[in-house]
């Protein structure tokens, strides 16, 4: 049988949430990943040090027994957050990043910034300190098509802020389309991105197969082939800029499938398999770890992972549907087979 042994990765982009969720998901996260950037997109978000010291207290409470899982912690950046609690933050030594939410631009953006230059003060602090921004990259302005969103941002705000900024460290997170893709890989190294296991599986085809797919509606929404294979070419390429976030996203089964459904796909269970998938697809099996293990860690000056772990080709079904307090979750690929399985 086929297998593939890697150093454990870890998944720069994750929505934990709270509470009975937290606890519902966590533990598919803990059996895969040696850490994880934990999104702060709680309600209320998570603006502070203080804030973010307690949910990770929650997060390492909720860990199953003897799980070494760690969770690295970021802060909501609003219009009006203060340098000083950016200097708190790197000093904490457990915030390793700011999330930039566009007001309205996706679950919990609210609090969001409204205009990037308001942030400025925080976003020189960031600069000074080497804390670096992650990036929701849509434009929110309704006379922009919502498959244009990404592309429109680079031009409107990724540009300018690293114009007035260029030595601030920037992920420009889940990256969905070519431009996005293209702008990274010619940007200095300062400035990396996270791919989803989803968008390298699926263009926007998947959202309207036989009628309309919730399960496959998440922001940035999936876009054309072209753009799919733009991010397989960047994620398989051997650049160290390009490193896996799952994105993975859980919202109650009764909120996806509505009739204003929220955005967000859960991988969480079967991430590194649905990477392995993608990967082997493009011939490129060999890059999966640098992709999934090494580049992360490089880029937020951490170490890799001490430990390893092995995937078999040998297909397994993933389940309907997963407990999750207020109704059920529904995984990707729910009731369908993947071709890789994590051991253990
Ligand atoms: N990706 C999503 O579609 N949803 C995320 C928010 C986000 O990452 O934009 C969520 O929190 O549900
Ligand atoms: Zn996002
Ligand atoms: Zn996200």
């Amino acid at each position: 049988m086929q297998t593939l042994t890697l150093i454990r990765p870890d998944d720069w982009h994750l929505h934990l949430r709270d509470d009975a969720a937290l606890a519902a998901v966590l533990p598919d996260t803990c059996r895969q990943m040696g850490r994880a950037i934990v999104m702060p997109n709680l309600k209320p978000p998570v603006t502070t040090v203080a804030a973010a010291a307690a949910y990770r207290e929650r997060i390492l409470a909720a860990r199953p027994d003897g799980s070494a899982f760690e969770p690295l912690m970021t802060l909501y950046l609003t219009d009006n957050t203060r340098p000083e609690e950016i200097r708190l933050a790197k000093a904490s030594g457990f915030v390793h990043g700011v999330k930039l939410y566009p007001a309205g631009a996706t679950t919990n953006s609210d609090h969001g910034v409204t205009d990037i230059f308001k942030a400025l003060p925080a976003l020189e602090a960031m600069a000074e300190t080497g804390l670096p921004l992650l990036v929701h990259g849509e434009v929110t302005d309704a006379d922009i098509d919502v498959f244009d969103r990404e592309a429109v941002f680079i031009e409107r705000v990724m540009k300018p802020l690293l114009a007035k900024l260029p030595t601030l460290k920037v992920v420009f997170e889940h990256i969905t389309t070519r431009e996005a893709a293209e702008f990274v890989a010619a940007a200095p190294a300062n400035v990396a991105a996270t791919i989803t296991a989803h968008h390298l599986l699926m263009n926007r085809n998947a959202l309207f197969v036989g009628g309309i797919r919730p399960h496959h509606y998440c922001l940035p929404v999936l876009k054309r082939e072209q753009h799919r294979q733009a991010l397989v070419k960047a994620a398989t390429s051997g650049s160290a800029k390009f490193f896996l976030g799952t994105d993975s996203a859980p919202h109650a089964k009764g909120t996806k499938e509505a009739a204003c459904g929220c955005a967000g796909m859960y991988t969480a269970n079967a991430a590194i398999e649905l990477y392995a998938e993608a990967f082997e697809a493009a011939g490129a099996l060999d890059k999966l770890e640098a992709f999934a293990s090494l580049n992360g860690p490089a880029f937020y000056g951490l170490p890799a992972n001490g430990d390893r772990i092995e995937l078999v080709k040998e297909s397994w079904t993933v389940p309907a549907e997963l407990a999750y307090p207020g109704g059920s979750l529904v995984p990707l690929r729910a009731g369908e087979g993947i071709a890789w399985r994590l051991r253990g």
